[in-house]
């Protein structure tokens, strides 16, 4: 896998608590994955055995189809960008930014203040690395910064001065934690386009781990959702979104989050909402508990619904503005009394009040199904026409 990452069998554990319960993917070259997940299921210190700053338990990381695991992070090649910049104070933007460069060409005696000029080389080096620092400074717009310290930066400037040091050793990979987080909301999603722009520019590996999902969604190529040490599915943001494969993956992705409601099977295969029987069937021997729908898959009715759609009833028990788009929370009129949100229109909201009892309606094509296990079923094309709903 030249320039990717393949990451085997990773198993880690701090003392009694497993972190990393055989984690095992392949980052392809040039990608951008995201590794995103809640709080505490693993993702950092997934990224810190990539980087070897931690060492892994058992399992495997090559990189470029080159083993890594016996490795100091210095040898690996790769650049990380974490959440808290981790820029020297004391230093400028510039010095910053050389950092890597001067670590790696200078000798310890060429990097000593006075003695190191009487090295002959040390000029010529200096000088490739004062270019190499303008080159990256360029391309981040950061070149009327290079002679500011850290604490006379902005949190964004501050997080570009990290990104230009990373980027500077043009190493195979970058590794990023969270390196948007300690941001303002409006600076985070200009941040978030200039970083995918970068990678598009750059062609290089990203691996890019946060908590939030709409990040992961709008920036990757792929995205790895990883809950209590494990990868639960690894996708486009396409797929995780309309192929979940578990009720897990389906609650985590997206937002407003996916809608649940309880159904019931029976033993033809029949499924069964508050004990309407709906238009759906599953193949024998298959049951399932759960129906899922995302928000937008529900829509307002009026008057009679198209054949084959599902109807349901409830009161409407809030509307939620939030600019360019408005939800409705509907408590339904089931035993299992369930709160669902979907999306209006605009022209919609006008002739709505709160308390009102309104319809709802949705086709059988949209409905996630799950089993007990949490898993995904698949539906089979509905074998009869039910007419109530037709
Ligand atoms: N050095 C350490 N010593 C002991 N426990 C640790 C150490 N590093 C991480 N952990 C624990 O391992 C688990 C996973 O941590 P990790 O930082 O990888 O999670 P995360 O998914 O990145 O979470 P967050 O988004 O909150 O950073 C947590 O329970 C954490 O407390």
């Amino acid at each position: 896998m030249a320039g990717g990452i393949s990451i085997a069998n990773i198993e880690k554990a701090f003392g009694a608590t497993r972190v990393l319960s055989g984690v095992s993917l392949d980052v392809r070259e040039g990608e951008f994955l995201s590794l995103v997940g809640p709080s505490g299921c693993g993702k950092s210190t997934l990224l810190r055995i990539i980087a070897g700053l931690e060492r892994q338990d058992a399992g495997n990381i090559a990189i470029a189809g080159k083993p890594m695991d016996h490795l100091l992070p210095r040898e690996r090649n790769v650049a990380m960008v974490f959440q808290n910049y981790a820029l020297y104070p004391h230093m400028t933007a510039g010095e910053n930014i050389a950092t890597p460069l001067v670590m790696s060409r200078l000798s310890l005696f060429e990097r000593l203040p006075l003695l190191g000029h009487l090295s002959p080389r040390r000029n010529a080096i200096a000088a490739g690395v004062a270019k190499d620092v303008r080159r990256v400074a360029q391309q981040l717009h950061i070149e009327a910064l290079l002679d500011r310290r850290p604490g006379q930066l902005s949190g964004g400037q501050r997080q570009r001065v990290a990104l230009a040091r990373a980027m500077v050793r043009e190493p195979a990979a970058f590794l990023m934690d969270e390196p948007l987080s300690n941001l303002d909301a409006k600076l985070r999603v200009h941040m978030r386009d200039e970083l995918s722009e970068l990678h598009r520019r750059l062609g290089a590996t990203f691996v890019y781990v946060t908590h939030d999902q709409v990040e992961a969604m709008t920036m990757s190529n792929r995205v790895a959702l990883m809950d209590g040490g494990e990868v639960l599915q690894l996708g486009t943001p396409t797929e995780l979104y309309a192929r979940p494969r578990s009720l897990k993956v389906a609650e985590f992705i997206g937002s407003p989050t996916i809608n649940t409601l309880p159904v019931t099977c029976d033993a033809g295969g029949g499924v069964h909402l508050a004990g309407m029987r709906l238009p759906i069937d599953m193949p024998l021997g298959l049951r399932v508990t759960k129906l899922a729908l995302r928000p937008e898959a529900i829509k307002l009715s009026a008057g009679r619904s198209a054949p084959g759609q599902i109807r349901l009833s409830g009161r409407l028990r809030r509307i939620e503005h939030h600019g360019a788009e408005r939800i409705g929370h509907l408590t339904l009129e089931i035993p299992e009394a369930s709160s669902i949100q979907f999306r209006l229109q605009a022209e919609e909201v006008g002739g709505l009040e709160e308390g009102q009892a309104v319809d709802v309606r949705f086709h059988p094509k949209d409905v996630h199904l799950f089993d007990a296990a949490g898993m995904r079923v698949e539906a089979e094309p509905h074998r009869q026409a039910h007419r109530e709903y037709a």
